[in-house]
């Protein structure tokens, strides 16, 4: 089997992600210096899914990191509703607490909309909250998903903050990407289509984007030959996948070879979006702070 030449410029989310870290971690420290608030982050596990159990781990490592206080909660499989809510009762009282998250998905008997709907919208640093969604969808200030809005510092960086003219394909309607990113997209003038599972020849409409995000969650669904030469590609699916040898890897929505010889640009995975996702939740917690004491927020951390 020949594999195709990789052509396309590959978009490093590793670096990018170290880069806004070190950002955030800067206004942190004149936050402290100059007005004595330090940003907190809580984060809220209920059980013991491995992958989450990783990414909380990360997340509370990296608010560490970044100056800022990291509050963990790891709640039992078992805990009920009423026990959830009332954490997060709790921490939406909390001073010093200006960010609230509960790590998703939640074992099966509990109501992820209704935690959600619980947390203060203005500490609902994953931008979940339907006021936030909301804001976002009417063009005001909001608290934005952090993989979608991670998605946008990338792509602002490589085409500007203006996308008129270009046309832009989501592929997938999910809450927490499909549709926030088309929002983030719409914004920059974008000419934005959202595709799914039941969109009528899903090539076609890939093939006609200049910018291609991919959040389906189905391993390397999307092919170079569905792709527009010179476009760039955003792949934001994180797929563990089986190998014949038996080893486990990490596999995006788009297959990355026949991708990258097409392409313009593209996110790697692992090392493309994912890191972007928890940089972009030190952001939200330091915009939240910032709200929260009615000071001014620092520039480009927001759309
Ligand atoms: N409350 C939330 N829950 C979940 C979110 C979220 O934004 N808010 N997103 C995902 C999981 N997630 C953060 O929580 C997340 C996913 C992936 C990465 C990441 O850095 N991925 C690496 C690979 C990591 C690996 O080896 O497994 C990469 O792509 O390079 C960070 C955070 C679902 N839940």
């Amino acid at each position: 089997m020949t594999v195709p030449e990789p052509q396309a410029r590959r978009l490093d989310g590793k670096a990018f992600a170290a880069a806004l870290r070190a950002r955030v971690a800067g206004h942190v420290a004149r936050l402290k210096d100059d007005h004595g608030v330090t940003p907190g982050l809580a984060v809220v596990l209920v059980g013991e899914d491995p992958a989450s159990e990783v990414y909380v781990r990360n997340k509370g490592r990296q608010t560490t990191e970044a100056g800022m206080a990291s509050f963990s909660h790891r709640l039992a499989a078992d805990t009920t509703q009423a026990e959830l809510l009332d954490l997060v009762a709790r921490l939406n009282a909390d001073p010093a607490v200006h960010g609230i998250l509960v790590q998703l998905p939640l074992p099966a008997h509990l109501d992820a909309d209704a935690v959600i709907g619980a947390i203060a919208p203005e500490k609902d640093v994953d931008g979940f909250h339907v006021l936030n969604v909301g804001r976002l969808a009417t063009g005001q200030a909001a608290l934005v998903p952090c993989t979608p809005l991670g998605c946008l510092m990338m792509l602002d960086d490589l085409h500007g903050p203006d996308l008129s003219g270009k046309t832009a394909v989501v592929v997938g309607r999910s809450n927490i990407v499909g549709k926030p990113m088309a929002q983030l997209l719409l914004r920059r003038n974008a000419t934005v289509t959202v595709a799914h599972s039941r969109t009528a020849d899903l090539a076609a409409v890939c093939r006609g984007a200049d910018i291609l995000v991919a959040a389906v969650g189905r391993p390397e669904m999307i092919p170079g030959a569905w792709i527009k030469p010179g476009a760039t590609v955003i792949d934001v699916g994180i797929n563990r996948v089986q190998l014949a040898d038996g080893r486990s890897v990490l596999r995006g929505d788009v297959d990355f070879a026949s991708a990258a010889a097409v392409a313009g640009a593209i996110t790697p995975v692992p090392g493309g979006v994912g890191p972007m996702t928890i940089a972009c939740l030190l952001a939200n917690t330091l915009t939240a702070a910032c709200r929260l004491h009615d000071l001014p927020e620092p520039e480009g951390l927001t759309p």
